[in-house]
């Protein structure tokens, strides 16, 4: 199962994360947002897509950088792409109900990440 995410950085550097629902797999861990990339969905639309449905922010394919990835050899195995935005658009908003917020990287790392995304995490402060 193929997941993308997004790092999006402010003008202070500090990076958006939100909270997983209780209740889901890891619920209740913060993580990078994004989600799962549909049958015959191209990675980055599905990015475009699920960053306009959680937080309500139009982004364009040309604001969106590869960066990392990471990966889980569980049954289905997933591989989470990890793209890196640091262009300002605009205020976020949780459109899913979600906590969320701007974290420095030491802030971000603090927090109870999803696995795959203190991984992600990590490869920027290294
Ligand atoms: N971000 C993140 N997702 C993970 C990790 N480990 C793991 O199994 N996943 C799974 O990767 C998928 C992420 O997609 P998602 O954010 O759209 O998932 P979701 O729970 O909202 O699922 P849904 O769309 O079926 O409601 C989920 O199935 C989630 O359980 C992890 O460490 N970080």
């Amino acid at each position: 199962m193929l997941v993308v995410a997004l790092a999006l950085f402010d003008q202070e550097g500090r990076v958006l994360l939100q909270q997983r629902p209780p209740g889901k797999h890891h619920g209740g861990m913060w993580e990078f947002p994004g989600g799962k990339v549909e049958v015959s969905e191209k990675p980055v639309k599905a990015l475009i897509r699920e960053i306009a449905e959680e937080l309500g922010l139009e982004l364009d394919a040309a604001m969106l950088e590869p960066a990392f990835f990471a990966e889980e050899g569980t049954d289905p195995a997933i591989v989470l792409n990890l793209y890196t935005s640091r262009q300002p658009v605009g205020e976020p908003r949780a459109l899913e109900g979600q906590d969320w917020g701007w974290f420095s990287l030491a802030q971000a790392a603090a927090l109870p990440l999803a696995p795959m995304d203190r991984k992600l995490l990590s490869r920027f402060a290294g």
